[in-house]
């Protein structure tokens, strides 16, 4: 199935199917209406990228459809086509909300252009409006739960960073490198830096450079051009065009290998970048933030990660700690998610009793402050009374006490063999969905934490019918 499609609006029929083949041979799905009363129905069924219109039609004329697909799919990029050159006819089209406007007879080349940028525009906002989807379900720093001094200190930390930015302009922010182990809430802490931070009206544009196939980490950066590669059939704008005048976050940085780091060291000093397949420069105007649980000391000395790039990202360097070190904030945050999910799944009025707390203010949470929400889900879901003692805590409790094993040996741990017998399918699902929600479904993560391929793994998740569950 094409990636894309196209309406196209004209009452001559021969041009009409003309056009449609024309776009066809592109890759492109195109269909043919020939009225804007058509289109209007086909609009619902067919949500189409683009509506290419001719301007005068039988009944409803090209520039009121324009108004009338704006109403009933405002995501289409709609283009008049005009016969008569009139500057007017162009300008209404515009005002009426077209995207833009082509002058008959056609150039199909002039044509295909237009269709490639429309596509590129709507396929920006359509990465845009997800990120900041996103971004309006949190707040800045008021988000970042907790009171304990190693907190505090973190808080006060990144206030005083902000402070400072204030009075810097928007394109010279310094670069910020946010360490701590998994799930410590290092994107919470990218997200207050963007929201609570000159650059918080732009866009915030998340990386996860872990989940992404290396060798399709690039194209998705830096765009590509049409034919850059066998896959590459529309010219594309990368996440980094999508996330100016905003904040570029690279989570799990450690992740990239050699060859991107060079160019993204460029993207560092020079502020500009290449789309693949191009030899025109585009400056960004971008702030860049980045993460990783892993010591990119240590991998510069292995020669994994090479030593410029780390010298230009960690100008700033924010840790955020882990959760055993954050005392009495491990309580707060339990009785957070603890209401959170109790309104999630209509279980109001649960609460800890005091050896609950005892227990969870010893366990070494490995996973941090993900593991403690994740965890607490599976306690309210199965809860059966009001108030929640150990044994409802799905945490091994011969882990109680500081922590420092990595997750196979912890699992290992937890490992128990009932006396009446256990199902190894079981046990591999039970096991999937433990690591995917320990690794907030972090496929890469995962599979390397269960030393299976990404592609083994994802073959599980289909296997199991297994979806992330919506937060
Ligand atoms: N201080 C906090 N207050 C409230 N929620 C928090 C806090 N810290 C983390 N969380 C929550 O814990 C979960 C994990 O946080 P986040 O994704 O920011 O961690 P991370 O360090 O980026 O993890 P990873 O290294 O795996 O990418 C998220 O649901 C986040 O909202």
């Amino acid at each position: 199935m094409p990636q894309y499609t196209i309406l196209v609006v004209e009452d001559d029929e021969i041009l009409g199917n003309n056009i449609c083949t024309s776009l066809q041979r592109h890759g492109w799905g195109a269909q043919l209406a020939s009225s804007s009363e058509d289109a209007l129905q086909m609009l619902g069924k067919m949500h189409p990228d683009i509506v290419l219109t001719d301007l005068n039609l039988p009944g409803i004329t090209g520039i009121e459809l324009i108004g009338r697909v704006r109403d009933a799919d405002p995501d289409a990029k709609v283009i008049l086509m005009t016969g008569d050159g009139n500057v007017q006819t162009a300008v209404d089209a515009m005002k009426a909300g077209a995207y833009d406007y082509l002058s008959k007879p056609l150039v199909l080349a002039e044509l295909k252009l237009l269709i490639e940028r429309a596509l590129d525009a709507r396929r920006m906002e359509k990465t845009l409006s997800f990120y900041q989807n996103r971004e309006a379900r949190d707040a800045g720093l008021a988000a970042l739960l907790g009171n304990s001094p190693p907190i505090q200190a973190m808080k006060t930390m990144i206030r005083q960073l902000l402070d400072a930015e204030a009075h810097m302009a928007a394109n010279d922010l310094p670069v910020v490198l946010i360490g701590g182990e998994t799930g410590t809430g290092k994107e919470l802490v990218a997200r207050a830096l963007h929201v609570d931070g000159v650059r918080g009206d732009g866009p915030f544009v998340e990386v996860n450079c872990a989940s992404i196939p290396s060798h399709l980490l690039e194209a998705e950066l830096f765009g590509h051009e049409k034919g850059a590669f066998t896959d590459a059939r529309e010219r594309r704008a990368g996440l980094v065009e999508a996330a100016e005048g905003g904040t570029l976050f690279l989570d799990e940085i450690g992740e990239i290998d050699l060859a991107l780091q060079a160019k993204l060291l460029k993207l560092l000093e020079e502020r500009s970048i290449r789309r693949l397949g191009s030899v025109k420069e585009i400056k960004v105007n971008l702030r860049i933030v980045s993460a990783t649980n892993r010591d990119l000391e240590k991998m510069v000395r292995e020669g994994k990660f090479r030593s410029d790039l780390y010298y230009r990202l960690h100008i700033i360097t924010v840790n955020v700690p882990p959760l055993r070190a954050r005392g009495d904030d491990i309580a707060l945050l339990a009785r957070h998610f603890l209401t959170l999910h109790a309104r999630r799944y209509g279980k109001a009025g649960l609460e800890f009793n005091a050896d609950a707390l005892k227990v969870l203010k010893g366990y070494g949470w490995p996973g941090n402050v993900r593991e403690l929400r994740n965890m607490l889900e599976q306690t309210v879901l199965l809860a059966a009374g009001k108030v929640i003692t150990p044994n409802q805590l799905a945490i091994c409790p011969g882990l109680s006490g500081p922590c420092d094993r990595d997750f196979h040996t912890l699992d290992s741990y937890c490992m128990s063999v009932p006396s009446n017998g256990v199902s190894v399918p079981e046990v591999e699902r039970d096991l999937v969905i433990k690591m995917l929600d320990k690794t907030d479904w972090n496929v890469t993560k995962s599979a390397r934490l269960l030393g299976l391929t990404r592609d083994m793994l994802r073959y599980r998740i289909e296997k199991l019918g297994l979806e992330r569950p919506e937060h």
